[in-house]
């Protein structure tokens, strides 16, 4: 667990760790097995998050949350195929949340960690420097950092109904002034702990870490995400998320 005595923005030397939520079942993804053990180019999804946070020779620790029932073979997993020797990596169960799922595995950090990613298992295909660029400005004293992209679509606000029902307008807000946020969202890790210790939003849980930050009334700072960093939520994100992967393996070693 993590150093409690150490006060918030106190000034420390960095160790950055991953944590990877992936114990989701992908519900909108179609029936199958839980969506981060489902295959991509061959390989579990999950097996592509590890390694996208591993890539980053900031990130020493990864903390893989399993699905419960599945905890002991996703370790096995892991251990089947390679990661960087400089990586730790453990793996926990999840809860019924994701909200649930990320607090066990901030409760699994050792205790020197100071900063902390959370990665969506269902972002397969960040590129390392997008993380490096979350890690780098939480280094430079940001404590809530997320990756975000400018909107192609104009948002509408609706005053939500029955599914498929029509639903009416009640706002546009400015799209010049929206960002679509993805993973790894980085955090100060007393921070992240404060707000998963103080705000509980029960239910559903929150939709993302730095919501919780911003609840604490904790500036949350955007930079630069990435297009192939997408989720992997619907069938045809599969689709795009193995066109992404061939094209990598036809370009790159990867
Ligand atoms: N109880 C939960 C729910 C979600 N997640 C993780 O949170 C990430 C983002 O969630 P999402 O894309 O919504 O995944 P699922 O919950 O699996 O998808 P769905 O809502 O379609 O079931 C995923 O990596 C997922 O595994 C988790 O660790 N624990
Ligand atoms: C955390 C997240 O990926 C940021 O865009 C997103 O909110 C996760 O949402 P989901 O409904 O759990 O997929």
């Amino acid at each position: 667990m993590y150093d409690e005595s150490r006060p918030e923005g106190a000034p420390h030397l960095h160790h950055t760790a991953a944590v990877i939520p992936a114990a989701g079942r992908g519900v909108r993804l179609g029936p199958g097995a839980p969506k981060a053990l489902r295959s991509l180019g061959g390989i579990p999804m999950l097996v592509h998050a590890v390694r996208a946070m591993a890539r980053s020779r900031a990130v020493s620790v990864v903390v893989v949350v399993a699905p419960p029932a599945d905890a002991a073979d996703v370790r096995l997993l892991l251990d089947e195929h390679a990661l960087p020797d400089r990586t730790e990596v453990l793996v926990v169960p999840g809860g019924e949340t994701r909200q649930e799922s990320v607090r066990a595995g901030l409760d699994a950090l050792p205790g020197h960690i100071t900063s902390v990613l959370v990665h969506d298992a269902a972002r397969p295909l960040v590129p390392v420097d997008t993380v490096d660029a979350v890690v780098e400005a939480v280094r430079e004293g940001a404590p809530a950092v997320v990756p975000g992209l400018p909107l192609a679509d104009t948002v509408k606000e609706v005053e939500p109904g029955k599914p498929g029902e029509p639903e009416p307008v009640v706002a546009t807000p400015e799209r010049a002034r929206l960002r679509a946020v993805q993973t790894p969202q980085g955090f100060d890790l007393a921070t992240l702990a404060r707000a998963h210790r103080e705000i509980d939003l029960g239910g559903e849980g929150a939709t993302d870490d730095a919501g919780m930050v911003e609840r604490l009334g904790i500036t949350v700072t955007v930079v630069p995400g990435h297009e192939e960093a997408f989720k992997v939520t619907r069938p045809l994100d599969l689709v795009l998320a193995e066109a992404v992967l061939a094209r990598r393996r036809a370009t790159d070693a990867y």
